[in-house]
């Protein structure tokens, strides 16, 4: 008997191209990614990257090809199951995104509480997140008055409160020095290890090279041209 237990990918991408006016942004991707596995999606500015992020998540949608996430067929997905794919990401952006009029509490807890939870359960798990990332004794501070590395690893805790399946970083480490660029990843490989899948663009292969294991995924003009693993 075969007990080893198949795994699926949790993403396929079929010949998915994405044009934005005369500009074609991907061209042709085709490509598969199994759950628990670390991307790196690297690539000049204007290669792709972040549009590759935006058409998972369907900030963006592709202009051709297919899309699978976890069962789910991007090109039909009603309005009424777009909630149940947008739970599977959690998202984190070079430039924060998080409300400067919110604490840090706040800012994490958000995702929860849209998803109905209740505030005990809140409380505990918000905490626990930002003591992963190590920010738990920033709880009432406003995002302005926090260091760039200090607001990303809140930005980290806000992605990973809701235990998305897959996380999308789009630059993460962009506006960071070395030091905070580390807390940072740390913060995300953290979550990784307990078997998320991650897709994190950026352009700075070196740092990553560094730090982190996976499969990198190059772009080129739209164009996936390498995909390797890195050990
Ligand atoms: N909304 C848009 N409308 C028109 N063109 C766009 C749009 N978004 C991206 N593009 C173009 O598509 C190409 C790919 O852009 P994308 O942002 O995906 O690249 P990137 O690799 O993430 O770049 P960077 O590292 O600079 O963020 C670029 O030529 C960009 O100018």
């Amino acid at each position: 008997m075969n007990l080893e237990i198949e795994k699926k990918p949790i993403i396929r991408m079929f010949n998915v191209s994405k044009q934005y006016g005369t500009k074609l942004a991907l061209k042709d991707i085709t490509l598969e990614i199994e759950p628990g596995e670390f991307i790196f999606v690297s690539g000049a500015s204007g290669a792709g990257k972040s549009t590759l992020l935006k058409v998972l998540y369907l900030a963006e949608k592709a202009t051709r090809g297919q899309i699978i996430i976890g069962g789910m067929n991007l090109d039909r997905i009603s309005s009424f199951k777009l909630p149940f794919l947008r739970r599977k990401f959690g998202m984190i952006f070079q430039d924060f995104k998080l409300i400067p009029t919110r604490t840090v509490f706040e800012n994490v807890a958000l995702v929860l509480e849209a998803a109905g939870e209740k505030p005990s359960i809140i409380k505990k798990r918000v905490m626990k997140v930002l003591e992963s990332t190590g920010m738990e004794t920033k709880t009432r501070a406003l995002p302005p008055t926090l260091s760039g590395g200090e607001q990303q690893r809140v930005a980290v805790a806000r992605a990973v409160v809701g235990e998305p399946e897959i996380i999308l970083a789009d630059e993460p480490t962009g506006s960071l020095d070395d030091k905070s660029a580390k807390l940072v990843l740390d913060a995300l490989m953290g979550y990784h290890k307990k078997g998320a899948t991650v897709l994190m663009a950026s352009h700075n292969i070196f740092l990553l090279e560094t730090m982190v294991r996976g499969r990198n995924i190059a772009l080129e003009q739209g164009e996936l041209v390498k995909t390797a693993t890195m050990l």
